[in-house]
């Protein structure tokens, strides 16, 4: 069967937004001779994780953004890691933080996110910032489900009254796209692991928000027609392929809208981490 879905060009739209990002810095330049700060803390030498920040950080240099990755050896401690932080959320020139994960074991996440001044964390983890979302009153705002509604809002002519299935509940993107699609006005259902035909749920959505990293779990005769899809998910095939949570080629048969992976949310989640350091230098420093 043909492909009928539209698809949603995720690299497009990020590329368009970094490129208005771009002319804001410029603008700040110009006008104040500062430049928004980006820091990435990589620890450990996860392959990738390693291409995930050499990639933002290229791509806050494009920018015209301070873009520093801070590369700390596997065997970095938590106190070692929280005194690293402490300096960065002491520094007036460092408006983002982002911590990339998965940390190495022996460091406690929840910990270390606690320890990231809230006005700096733009990957929107920080508990201050998860309870704002959950209150509706935004402070930073995770990347990858800002990119997710940007890019259903540019495909969608609006969102009120939707039925939106959320597949998953992590704290990184479920949890807080589902907040997001709330305060759209959508009605939102949070599937997950637990959840009794799952299928049957998924199929109920004019919305399919995919963020469990199962490659191809969710599958066309899954989705209602003319559904508007979002896989968030990036799972490396044993071919060394990427694939998403959704089975692209027989969702793409049934949904009104699809995005691919690659090419979809994985390029917002980087442009929204640049939008966030720039809304994070306007709050801190740009008045
Ligand atoms: N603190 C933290 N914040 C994160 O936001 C975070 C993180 N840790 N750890 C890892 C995950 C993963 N992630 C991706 C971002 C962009 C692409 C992306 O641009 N992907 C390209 C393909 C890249 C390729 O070819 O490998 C695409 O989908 O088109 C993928 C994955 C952010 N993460």
């Amino acid at each position: 069967m043909p492909a009928q879905a539209r698809i949603i060009d995720g690299k497009a739209a990020a590329a368009e937004l970094r490129a208005g990002i771009g002319r804001e810095v410029a603008a700040i330049k110009a006008a104040k001779g500062l430049v928004p700060g980006l820091h990435v803390v990589l620890v450990g030498d996860d392959p990738a994780s390693r291409v995930y920040v050499a990639s933002k950080e290229k791509l806050a240099a494009e920018i015209g953004m301070n873009s520093v990755a801070h590369r700390l050896p596997a065997e970095t401690t938590e106190a070692e890691l929280l005194a690293k932080i402490a300096a960065l959320n002491a520094d007036d020139a460092v408006d983002g933080i982002l911590v990339q994960l998965p940390l190495p074991k022996h460091i406690d996440t929840g910990r270390i996110i606690d320890a990231i001044d809230p006005a700096k964390d733009v990957d929107g983890l920080h508990p201050i910032n998860a309870g704002l979302l959950a209150g509706g009153k935004n402070g930073l705002v995770p990347c990858t489900p800002l990119g997710c509604m940007l890019l259903l809002k540019q495909t969608l002519p609006s969102l009120s009254g939707l039925d939106a299935v959320v597949v998953g509940r992590s704290e990184l993107v479920g949890r807080p796209v589902a907040q997001l699609l709330l305060q759209a006005d959508c009605t939102v259902t949070i599937a997950h692991s637990r959840t009794r035909n799952l299928a049957e749920v998924v199929r109920r959505a004019d919305i399919v928000v995919a963020a469990v990293g199962r490659p191809l779990m969710i599958k066309g005769d899954w989705l209602k027609p003319g559904a508007t899809v979002i896989d968030v998910g990036i799972n490396r095939m044993p071919d060394g392929k990427l694939a998403g949570d959704v089975d692209f080629a027989e969702a793409a048969t049934v949904a009104g809208a699809i995005t691919p992976v690659p090419g979809g949310v994985g390029p917002m989640t980087i442009a929204c981490l640049l939008r966030n350091t720039l809304t994070a230098f306007h709050a801190r420093r740009g008045k």
